[in-house]
């Protein structure tokens, strides 16, 4: 069985994900991790984010540990996980998350994956798992998800809104939600009622 979970920026996809996937005992995997370690390794290499051709032959040694607990990338055996959500990497990555390559190589790495398991993203009920029985797609508005992420960064609400904001809008080709999803606006509930909410759907 393959749960999605998809959603716009700081939607709550990997709270909300981890969540459920601890309650029926299986994996969850973040498939937007994938694209941020690929942007992560782009930066530090100083290539050109647009280009495919200089980010792919940096992906080899990328591997995804899809824990119930929360995820980790790794580069060989170097453990990327605590960098991938820096603003400089949030900057880049609707730019690498853009690239027909890297989506296909992010593709194969999910479709690889054996089942039963959560996958949250943007595409994961429409494009990666279109067949996977059991949709969802979180949202929220901007305001909400800037006073959540606020608590985790150091930058002010309305620079965290404007960056939320600017990303939704880079990411809109693959973030429409499945037609057959069941969309849940976070805004009023908490996140324990989220994750109940997709269960007793579930049940
Ligand atoms: N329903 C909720 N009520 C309150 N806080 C929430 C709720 N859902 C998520 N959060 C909090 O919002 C923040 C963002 O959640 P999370 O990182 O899971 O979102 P995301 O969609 O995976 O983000 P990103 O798109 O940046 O990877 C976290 O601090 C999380 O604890
Ligand atoms: N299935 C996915 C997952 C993620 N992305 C892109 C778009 C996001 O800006 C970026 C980071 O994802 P997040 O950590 O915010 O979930 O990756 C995508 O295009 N498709």
């Amino acid at each position: 069985m393959i749960v999605t979970i998809d959603g716009v920026a700081a939607s709550g996809k990997s709270s909300v994900s981890s969540g459920v996937a601890q309650a029926l005992g299986v994996p969850y995997v973040s498939s937007g991790l994938l694209y941020r370690a690929v942007t992560l390794l782009g930066l530090n290499a100083g290539a050109e984010l647009a280009d495919a051709s200089a980010l792919l032959p940096l992906l080899p040694g990328v591997r995804l540990e899809p824990l119930a607990s929360g995820n980790r990338v790794w580069n060989a055996d170097h453990d990327l996980t605590a960098d991938l959500h820096s603003t400089r990497v949030d900057g880049g990555v609707s730019t690498v998350a853009a690239l027909p390559e890297i989506r296909e190589w992010v593709d194969a790495q999910l479709r690889a994956l054996p089942a039963p398991l959560v996958a949250e993203g943007r595409d994961m009920g429409t494009n990666v798992f279109p067949h996977a029985p059991h949709k969802f797609y979180l949202t929220a508005s901007p305001r909400v998800r800037a006073e959540r992420r606020a608590k985790e960064r150091p930058e002010d609400i309305p620079a965290i809104e404007a960056a939320l904001t600017e990303r939704d809008r880079q990411d809109t080709t693959q973030s429409a939600p499945a037609p057959d999803a069941r969309v849940i606006d976070t805004g009023p509930l908490t996140l324990q009622g989220v994750i109940d909410t997709i269960l007793a759907d579930l049940r």
